[in-house]
C-alpha cells in the first residue's frame, strides 16, 4: 500500500448508515470521514450483513474496504473480493471473546452441564477433570493464538493444526492437510478454522468416527465446517462425548431440530462474541487499520480472494 500523499488525511467513508463510534475510530487512525463519493476508504458495516450493501459503496476512488466480520465467506463465495481495492477482515480482532467462549463450551463439556444442570440428584454424576486433556486446535488463527495460552494453567496437551510453521506453545503442530491425525487423539476438538471449499464439511461421519468415544467437539468457527446430519448421528448413537456449538449449519438452528433437545449438545446461539466486546475490538482494529493505510503499512486482516478468507 502507498502512503497517503495528500496533505489532507485520507477520507474514508463509515457505511452504510452513521456510526459514530467507527467515524472517531477513523479519525483515531488519522482518516477523515468523508460520504460515499469522495472516499478512498470505506469501513462498511450493517446489522443485515448484505454483501451487496458493501459493493454498492465501492466507486472508482475506493482503494480499501474494510469488513466488520473474521469469517467472510458470503463475501468469498460470491466472488466479491478483489485485489484492487484491497478488502480486509476483521480475522484475529475477536480472538479475545471467542477464545473464552471456546473456552467456556469445553468445561461445559467436561462437566456435561447440559446435564448436570438439568440433575436433581448427585445419583447419576456426570463430568470429569479438563485439567490434563489433549485439545486440537482444528485452524491457529487469531483465535487460536488466544487460547492456546488459556489452556496452559490446565496442563493440556495441545495440538495445533496449521501450514504456518510451528504453534508456539503447542506440543504438536500438523499440517492442514493432516487435521484428521489429531482426531483420534483428543479429548476436545474445537474447530477455528475459515469456512473455505476446503473446510467446508471437514467434520463429517467418518471424522466423527475417527473420535474418542468421549471426545467433545467444539465448534465456534462457522456451523458448514460440520456435517449436522452427520454430528446428529453422531450423538443420537452415543458415539462421541457430546457436541458445544456456538455456529450451526443451517443457523439459526430451526425450532424442534434434534441438536437442541439432545442431551449430550449444548447449543449457544452464536454468541461468542458479545456486542460491547465486538464494537470496541472493531473501532480498535479500524483505527489500527487507517493508521496504516495512512502510512502505507501492511493492513491487518487483508482478504485473500483465491484462499477464500
Ligand atoms: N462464533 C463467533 O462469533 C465468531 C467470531 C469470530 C470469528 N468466527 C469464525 O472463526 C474463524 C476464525 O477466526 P479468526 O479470527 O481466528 O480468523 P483467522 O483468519 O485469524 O483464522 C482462520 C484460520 O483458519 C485456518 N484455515 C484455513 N483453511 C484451513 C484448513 N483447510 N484447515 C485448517 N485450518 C484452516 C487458517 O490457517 C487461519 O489460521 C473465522 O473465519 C470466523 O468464521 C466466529
Amino acid at each position: 500500500m502507498t502512503p497517503a500523499t495528500d496533505d489532507q488525511a485520507p477520507g474514508i467513508h463509515v457505511g452504510p448508515d452513521p456510526d459514530p463510534r467507527l467515524e472517531q475510530a477513523v479519525r483515531d487512525g488519522g482518516g477523515q470521514v468523508v460520504g460515499r463519493d469522495e472516499a478512498v476508504g470505506v469501513v462498511f458495516h450493517s446489522d443485515t450483513d448484505d454483501p451487496a450493501q458493501s459493493t454498492a459503496l465501492v466507486t472508482d476512488r475506493t482503494r480499501w474496504v474494510q469488513l466488520p466480520h473474521a469469517g467472510v465467506e458470503r463475501w468469498t463465495s460470491n466472488g466479491l473480493i478483489t485485489t484492487d481495492p484491497v478488502w480486509t477482515s476483521a480475522a484475529g480482532a475477536y480472538g479475545p471473546q471467542v477464545a473464552e467462549h471456546a473456552f467456556a463450551l469445553m468445561l461445559a463439556g467436561a462437566k456435561e452441564l447440559p446435564v448436570a444442570a438439568r440433575a436433581t440428584t448427585w445419583e447419576r454424576h456426570p463430568g470429569r477433570m479438563f485439567a490434563g486433556s489433549t485439545v486440537a486446535l482444528v485452524g491457529y488463527g487469531g483465535i487460536g493464538r488466544c487460547l492456546l495460552p488459556m489452556l496452559a494453567p490446565f496442563g493440556c496437551r495441545v495440538l495445533a493444526v496449521t501450514d504456518s510453521g510451528p504453534a508456539e506453545g503447542a506440543d504438536m503442530t500438523v499440517a492442514r492437510a493432516d487435521y484428521r491425525e489429531t482426531l483420534p487423539e483428543a479429548d476436545f476438538v474445537v474447530l477455528l478454522a475459515a469456512l473455505t471449499p476446503e473446510t467446508r464439511g471437514m467434520i463429517g461421519a467418518a471424522e466423527l468416527d475417527a473420535m474418542r468415544a468421549n471426545a467433545w467437539l467444539v465448534n465456534v468457527g462457522r456451523g458448514g465446517l460440520v456435517d449436522t446430519d452427520a454430528l446428529v448421528t453422531a450423538l443420537t448413537e452415543n458415539r462421541i462425548g457430546g457436541a458445544a456449538l456456538d455456529v450451526t449449519d443451517p443457523e439459526p438452528l430451526p425450532d424442534g431440530h434434534p441438536l437442541w433437545t439432545l442431551p449430550n449438545a449444548l447449543i449457544t446461539p452464536h454468541v461468542a462474541n458479545p456486542p460491547e466486546a465486538h464494537d470496541a475490538a472493531l473501532a480498535e482494529r479500524v483505527t489500527e487499520n487507517v493508521r496504516r493505510f495512512v502510512a502505507g503499512e501492511p493492513l491487518l486482516g487483508v482478504i485473500d480472494p483465491e484462499a477464500g478468507f
